[in-house]
C-alpha cells in the first residue's frame, strides 16, 4: 500500500476566506477523502481541477491564489480503489413488476451485467404484488383468530412465491427463511391483538423488499458478480415517524453516501438496497415513503452519492402521453423536466413517486424512465431544463375520487380575513389543498386524498371540515369528483384552452372548476368522475393524435408574432 502524499488544485465557489477555512474544517473532518469529494460535488462547493482521482485521507488544504487552494492528500489509506473510474456510477431501480419471478431476476441481472461500463447502485421494490397481498394478509389477520393466521392465502401466496424463486435460481432457502418465519409470527401478534396499527403495517409490509433484496443479492453472487444486500432502515435512511407515509430527513444523505462509499471502497460489491423503506427518527421503527416509494429511494441514494444518472426501469417505455390503463393508444414521452415530472406524479400519474424528483431535481442528476421489459426503447430522459420551443401538451394525468369544496362566505369576514382563516382551518386539521379558485366570496378547491387514506377518517375528517367552515361561509360539499391535468407549456395556455374547451363541448362535458397556476407547466380541469376517462381519450385524441400544427400556425397569426410561440 502507497504512502505518497499528492498536491491537488482545488476549487471552491466560496469566495470569502472564512467560508472556505469552515468548509475545509468540514473536508478535514471527514475519515477519508473520496467522501469529502463526493460531498462536495453533490453540494457544488468545489470541484478538483486536474480531474485525478482523489481518495485516501485529507491531511490539509491550504489557502491559495483568487479560490483556488491546494489540497494535500495521503495513498495511505487508499485500500483497493483505483480512482474516481472506479467510483459507483448510477443507481438502477427495479419495481415490482420488474422482479416479478426468478425469470424475471434472471433477466434483471442480465440487464444490470449488460452495461458493463456501469458500477450501479441496485434497488429493489417487493416481488410482483408482494405488497398488497401482505397488506392484505394483515387486515385478515386482524379478525381470523391466532388459530387460523398461519392458514391466510395470502401469507401461503407470498411463501410459495419467494420459495419457488429462490428455488429456481438455485439460491439456498436459508436467505429467506427467518424472514418467512418472522413474518408468520407477526400475522399471528395481528391476529392476538386484533388490531393492524400503521406502525404494524410498515413492519409488515417491509417484508417484501427485504426478500427480494437478499434474493437478488444472493443471485448476483451465485453468477460470481459480487453483490452486497442492504436493508434501507439500517443503511441510514431517516425518516420521520409518519408510518405509511414518511418523509425522508436531511440527515440520510451524508449517513447513506458514507456507508455505501466506505463498503464500496474497502470491499467493492454492487449493493442491493430495499426500496420503499426507511427507519423513523424518534421510534427508530421500520417505517415506508408512501406506496411506490422505492423511487424516491432511488432518488436519494442519486442525490446522496451524487451519481452520474437515475435510472427507473418499469414496465412501460417510459412516461407516457397519459395512463395506458384508460387509453392504450398512450406514447412515450422523450423528454421532460424535473418541475413538469413532479407536477405528473403529484396530481396522480403512477408511474412515478409523487415526491421522487426532488432530490434528483436538487443534486441536479438527470433521471431515465426506462421499461426492463422492452431495454432498447429510448424510455423518458428527466432533467433540469429541455428544449420547450416545440412542446404544447406532455401528458395528461388523471387523479380520480377527489373531493371538491365549494366554500361561500357569508361576508363576515372581509375579502383577505375569509381566505385566510379558510386556509388556517385545512392548516389546523393537517388537510392538504391541490387545487385552488378563487373569487372576492369564494373559494372552490379539492383536498388532496393521500391525506384521508384510511376510510374511516375520511367521513370524520370531512364532517369536520365542514363544521368548522360553516361557521364563516356557506358550504357545498362535492365527491366522486375527478382531476384532469394537462401537463405542458403553459405559455401556451391560450391554444391548450381552446382545444380542451372544444374537446369538452363536443363530448358534453362541463368543467366544474379551472385553475391554472403559478406553474409554467399544469392546468388543472375538475369535472365528474364519471365522465372522466371519456375526457382524458377525448383528449388524447386531440392533441396527440391530430396534426396540432395547424392550430399552433393559427395561433401564431392571430398573435402575431413567433416569439409568442416561444418559452
Ligand atoms: N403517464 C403514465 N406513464 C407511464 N405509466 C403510467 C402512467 N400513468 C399510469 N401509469 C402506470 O404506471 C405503471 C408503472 O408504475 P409502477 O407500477 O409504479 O411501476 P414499478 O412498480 O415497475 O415501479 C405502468 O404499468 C402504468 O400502468
Ligand atoms: N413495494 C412498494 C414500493 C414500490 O415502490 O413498489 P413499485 O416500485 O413496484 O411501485 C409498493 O408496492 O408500493
Amino acid at each position: 500500500m502507497a504512502t505518497a502524499t499528492h498536491l491537488y488544485g482545488f476549487k471552491t465557489s466560496y469566495t470569502s476566506l472564512s467560508r472556505r477555512a469552515s468548509y475545509y474544517q468540514s473536508l478535514l473532518s471527514q475519515p477519508r477523502l473520496d467522501v469529502a469529494v463526493s460531498v462536495a460535488s453533490v453540494s457544488g462547493h468545489c470541484t478538483i481541477l486536474n480531474g485525478s482521482s482523489c481518495r485516501g485521507r485529507v491531511l490539509r488544504v491550504s489557502a491559495g491564489q483568487g479560490n483556488i487552494d491546494v489540497l494535500e492528500r495521503s495513498d495511505t489509506e487508499n485500500q483497493g480503489s483505483q480512482g474516481l473510474a472506479n467510483e459507483l456510477t448510477c443507481v438502477m431501480k427495479f419495481g415490482g413488476s420488474s422482479v416479478a419471478s426468478a425469470e424475471r431476476m434472471r433477466e434483471v441481472a442480465d440487464l444490470i451485467l449488460s452495461f458493463p461500463e456501469e458500477r450501479p447502485v441496485i434497488v429493489l421494490s417487493a416481488m410482483g404484488k408482494t405488497t398488497n397481498k401482505l397488506l392484505l394478509a394483515g387486515e385478515k389477520a386482524v379478525s381470523c383468530g391466532v388459530s387460523n393466521a398461519s392458514d391466510i392465502e395470502e401469507l401461503t401466496f407470498v411463501k410459495e412465491l419467494h420459495l419457488k424463486t429462490v428455488d429456481e435460481l438455485g439460491v439456498e432457502r436459508s436467505i429467506i427463511a427467518a424472514h418467512l418465519e418472522k413474518l408468520e409470527q407477526l400475522l399471528k401478534g395481528i391476529a392476538m391483538m386484533k388490531e393492524l396499527t400503521l406502525r404494524t403495517k410498515d413492519f409488515l409490509v417491509s417484508f417484501g423488499e427485504c426478500m427480494s433484496t437478499r434474493i437478488f443479492a444472493a443471485y448476483l453472487n451465485k453468477m460470481d458478480v459480487k453483490a452486497r444486500q442492504y436493508d434501507a432502515f439500517d443503511l441510514g435512511f431517516i425518516t420521520t415517524d409518519e408510518f405509511t407515509n414518511a418523509e425522508i430527513l436531511e440527515a440520510t444523505y451524508p449517513a447513506v453516501a458514507k456507508r455505501l462509499h466506505g463498503d464500496w471502497i474497502s470491499d467493492p460489491a454492487i449493493p442491493v438496497v430495499t426500496g420503499f423503506l426507511g427507519k423513523g427518527w424518534r421510534t427508530c421503527a421500520v417505517t415506508t415513503l408512501g406506496r411506490g416509494g422505492s423511487d424516491l429511494t432511488a432518488t436519494t441514494i442519486g442525490k446522496a452519492l451524487g451519481l452520474q444518472e437515475i435510472q427507473v426501469w418499469k414496465d412501460v417505455d417510459g412516461v407516457l402521453t397519459c395512463d395506458p390503463n384508460i387509453y392504450p393508444r398512450a406514447e412515450p414521452v422523450p423528454y421532460l423536466t424535473f418541475e413538469e415530472a413532479a407536477e405528473l406524479a403529484y396530481f396522480g400519474a403512477q408511474v412515478l413517486h409523487p415526491q421522487s424528483m426532488r432530490p434528483a431535481r436538487e443534486g441536479d442528476i438527470p433521471v431515465r424512465v426506462k421499461n426492463s421489459y422492452n431495454p432498447n426503447a429510448p424510455g423518458t430522459l428527466i432533467t433540469r431544463t429541455r428544449d420547450m420551443s416545440k412542446a404544447v401538451l406532455t401528458s395528461i394525468v388523471l387523479k380520480r375520487n377527489v373531493t371538491m369544496l365549494d366554500i361561500v362566505s357569508t361576508r363576515m369576514l372581509g375579502q383577505y380575513g375569509f381566505l385566510a382563516k379558510v386556509f388556517s382551518i385545512f392548516e389546523d386539521l393537517g388537510i392538504s389543498v391541490d387545487v385552488v379558485a378563487t373569487s372576492e366570496v369564494s373559494i372552490s378547491l379539492t383536498l388532496d386524498p393521500s391525506k384521508l387514506w384510511s376510510r374511516e377518517l375520511i367521513q370524520q375528517e370531512l364532517d369536520h371540515v365542514v363544521e368548522e367552515l360553516e361557521k364563516i361561509a356557506v358550504v357545498n360539499l362535492l365527491q366522486h369528483r375527478s382531476i384532469i391535468s394537462l401537463i405542458g407549456n403553459v405559455l401556451r395556455s391560450s391554444l391548450i384552452l381552446e382545444k380542451v374547451f372544444h374537446v369538452f363541448r363536443s363530448n358534453g362535458v362541463n368543467v366544474q372548476m379551472i385553475s391554472q397556476g403559478a406553474s409554467k407547466v399544469n392546468i388543472s380541469l375538475i369535472v365528474n368522475d364519471s365522465e372522466a376517462e371519456q375526457c382524458v381519450r377525448a383528449l388524447h385524441s386531440a392533441f396527440f393524435e391530430s396534426d396540432l400544427s395547424e392550430l399552433v400556425w393559427e395561433y401564431r397569426s392571430e398573435n402575431g408574432s413567433v416569439a409568442a410561440l416561444q418559452s
